[in-house]
């Protein structure tokens, strides 16, 4: 257990790696609610003080300041650190952490919270005893300039640790309780995986299917893509068996009609990724089951065939 005492609590140290649209949400919740000093990794040589722009859901605009950490003083800086909050794309994680990690201080513990899965798998073996907690959020942001975001959505942000994790130190119940503090409606859970199974579910059955056929979340609620949402799911659900994350098939397609009807107008990420020409987050939504599928060595055809499907559509511009 962290021996950050209360006494400290006020003065913890988080930085923020992945200064973008929940990264700089993150930040102002967390400088809203709490006293921590904040700060931002960045990749430019020196550190900066930069201007923050917050449009609120009721449309306020708040301004803040940040600092930003640049390489030169990585080394005094990050060494401080008592909590590490990832806010990178899934597939930027590993890259994001390989510089970061060796200069943190035995202190810190690390915050992984993107969408998809299979990042904390990756990044276990280069955390040299280090805690790391699991986290996603259904809290929706936009960058409308790179220090202008805008809260475009509220929503459930579940945060927690894992048996597979036990080995490692947990998070300090001062700094879980900076977070749950800060971050509205964030919950905390003993054992996250399952939760993050049930998330990576709505992204595998609305994200790829919105890039193929080019069109709104809403959309998908149509009789013809029943089917391959059913089976989408069903082998998720099997694949997660094995893996011993016991989920609901009804419960989650009621989960993914919900959030179809919930964010009906919407474009969803990859949606958006495919039509600004990014890279996606598929191998870690239907890539990360393809993989602990291939562990078990269960056959999962439908999944398969969506991650060709966005492989070849991401083929023609990367
Ligand atoms: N935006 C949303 O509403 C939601 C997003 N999510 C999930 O949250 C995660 C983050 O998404 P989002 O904030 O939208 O993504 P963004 O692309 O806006 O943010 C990622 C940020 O990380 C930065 N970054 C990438 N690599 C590095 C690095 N090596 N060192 C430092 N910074 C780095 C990027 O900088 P640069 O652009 O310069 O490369 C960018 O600013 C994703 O998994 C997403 O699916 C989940 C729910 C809602
Ligand atoms: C829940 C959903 C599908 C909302 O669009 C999402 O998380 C995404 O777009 O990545």
């Amino acid at each position: 257990m962290s021996t950050l005492s209360n006494q400290k609590t006020a003065l913890a140290k988080i930085c923020i790696l992945g200064a973008g649209a929940i990264g700089q949400l993150v930040y102002h919740q967390l400088a809203q609610q709490s006293q921590s000093q904040l700060s931002f990794i960045s990749r430019d040589t020196n550190s900066s003080i930069q201007p923050l722009h917050f449009t609120t859901l009721d449309e306020q605009i708040i301004r803040r300041e940040a600092k930003l950490i640049g390489k030169a003083d990585y080394q005094m800086h990050l060494n401080q650190v008592d909590l590490l909050i990832v806010c990178v794309k899934a597939y930027q994680v590993s890259d994001a952490l390989e510089p970061i990690l060796p200069l943190l201080g035995s202190q810190a513990h690390i915050l992984l919270l993107h969408n998809g899965m299979g990042p904390h798998i990756e990044i276990i073996p280069m955390l040299k005893g280090l805690g790391v907690s699991l986290g996603t959020t259904s809290q929706g942001a936009l960058k409308l300039d790179k220090w202008h975001i805008k809260q475009t959505g509220k929503g459930l942000t579940q945060l927690g640790s894992s048996e597979m994790l036990a080995q490692l130190p947990p998070l300090s119940i001062e700094l879980k309780q900076i977070l749950l503090n800060a971050i509205p409606q964030s919950e905390w859970f003993a054992e996250i995986l399952p939760l993050l199974w049930q998330k990576l579910a709505v992204n595998l059955a609305i994200n790829p299917l919105t890039a193929i056929f080019n069109c709104r979340n809403g959309e998908l609620a149509a009789d013809e893509h029943k089917p391959l949402i059913f089976n989408a799911v069903s082998e998720l659900v099997a694949v997660a068996k094995h893996d011993n994350i016991e989920l609901d098939l009804d419960t989650l397609l009621q989960r993914v009609y919900l959030v179809i009807e919930l964010t009906a107008d919407n474009f969803s990420s990859m949606h958006q990724d495919v039509h600004h020409n990014r890279q996606t987050e598929i191998d870690a939504i239907s890539g990360f089951v393809l993989q602990r599928a291939s562990v078990h060595q269960l056959a999962v055809p439908v999944i398969l065939s969506l991650q060709q499907q966005i492989k070849q559509i991401e083929a023609k511009y990367l």
